[in-house]
């Protein structure tokens, strides 16, 4: 534990990692890939070029620095991250590396206002944050590796089929390439895909939040092809054109913290593009297991050619009373016929088709989309612990 003392200093230098955080990571991120260039297998490049690594790392460093004296408050972030790290392949060896290079890029940056008693103070919170995160991800390895079929780290699979879902999305049905069990997952969870591209240095490693129920013999992954955004997603391209039935890939085993809860009170999952991946699990999963409750899932899509997994959603709908499906579509196409609202989703429309309000709510999608859903989440009034959402990439809030 860190002593008075410690804690004053590290406090001391909130307003300082304030003003500087992402000055400091930026400057971290470079000195540590110039030296460890290994560790570019792990970390997301396009995150890292658009800085919000930088940023989100900035953030947690800040946020530890503001709650050093109650540590026990970030916890809820510690395991998110945790999830993320195990996912990864994240190792404890791997600590020592970014805590040196952490140090030195405070020193670098903050030049003679970082002084011995600070960066002293940093190195042994440093120590113990990381000693956090160590234990409870050495638990997670754990645990994915007991369970029947479990894996520690990376495993691979078989693409066993591989189906066109909308213009853009596909999902990949895939099935561990020795045959073995596959170990249950919690609707919502994700898995991470780790692929070598030809041509590329490094391998690359993506999380897919999982797209079917539960309890089947494989894990389905709905990919955006992400080929028109800049820089171009290398790895949702390449596994839409290269990759195909037979083909093999390296998965995790299931993480992730965005899960489905049961309540007395109605679920509500609203979804924007590719962000229906996991609802339709929840979907699913709360149909099957928890019975007779009310569901109303609302999609927003481009149009019907952006629209994936629509007849799933709406096979469920059309064979349970209790559950309602809505589509949103931002500019229909002029075939376009069945789709509940044009342009994006609104409060008064939420209003409309949402009839109790304390409910459950689940979301997912772009940045702008989760900003919107959650305003209107806040006009109403709904608890903290009524809201769920994900963000992927590196820890985001709303
Ligand atoms: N588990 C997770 O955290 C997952 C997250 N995602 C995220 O979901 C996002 C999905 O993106 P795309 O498919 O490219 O979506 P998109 O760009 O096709 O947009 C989908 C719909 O979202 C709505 N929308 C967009 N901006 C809005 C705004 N400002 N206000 C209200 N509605 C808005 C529109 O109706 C639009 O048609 C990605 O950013 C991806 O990272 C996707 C899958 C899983």
């Amino acid at each position: 534990m860190l002593d008075q003392k410690t804690i004053e200093v590290i406090k001391s230098t909130v307003p300082v990692l304030q003003e500087h955080g992402e000055k400091i990571t930026t400057h971290f991120y470079q000195t540590m890939f110039t030296n460890h260039p290994e560790l570019l297998n792990i970390f997301n490049h396009a995150n890292q070029k658009k800085g919000r690594q930088q940023a989100a790392l900035a953030n947690a460093v800040y946020a530890a620095a503001l709650h050093i004296d109650q540590l026990e408050t970030i916890l809820p972030v510690v395991q998110q991250i945790a999830h993320k790290h195990r996912s990864l392949g994240v190792k404890a060896e791997h600590y020592p590396i970014v805590g040196e290079h952490l140090l030195q890029a405070m020193k670098d940056v903050l030049q003679e206002a970082a002084t011995e008693e600070i960066i002293q103070a940093w190195a042994d919170a440093y120590g113990v944050i990381a000693d956090i995160f160590i234990s409870v991800e050495a638990d997670m390895y754990e645990q994915a590796e007991a369970q029947q079929g479990g894996w520690p780290d990376f495993k691979s699979f078989v693409i066993d089929r591989k189906v066109k879902e909308s213009e853009v999305i596909a999902s990949f049905y895939l099935k561990p390439a020795d045959g073995k069990v596959l170990p249950p997952f919690l609707a919502g969870q994700y898995i991470s895909v780790k692929l070598e591209i030809p041509g590329e240095q490094y391998t690359h490693i993506r999380q897919y939040s999982l797209s079917d129920a539960p309890g089947q013999d494989y894990y389905r992954i709905s990919v955006k092809r992400e080929d028109q955004q800049e820089p171009a997603g290398k790895v949702s391209t390449y596994l839409h054109q290269h990759l195909n039935e037979g083909d093999r890939l390296l998965v995790s085993a299931p993480a992730g913290e965005f899960i489905l809860s049961k309540s007395a009170r109605p679920l509500v999952l609203i979804s924007g593009g590719v962000g229906l991946t996991p609802l339709v699990s929840m979907l699913k999963t709360a149909v099957r297991e928890q019975k007779g409750r009310d569901v109303t899932f609302i999609h927003a899509a481009i149009d019907s050619k952006h629209h994936a997994l629509r007849a799933e959603v709406d096979q469920l709908a059309a064979g349970h009373e209790h559950v309602r499906a809505f589509y949103c579509y931002e500019r229909p196409a002029a075939e376009d016929q069945q789709y509940d609202k044009s342009g994006y989703l609104d409060e008064e429309w939420l209003q409309t088709i949402i009839g109790n309000k304390d409910a459950d709510y689940y979301f997912c999608g772009p940045v702008g989309f989760m900003k919107a859903v959650d305003q209107i989440m806040t006009n109403w009034g709904i608890a903290e612990e009524q809201k769920h959402y994900e963000f992927f990439g590196p820890a985001m809030k709303l």
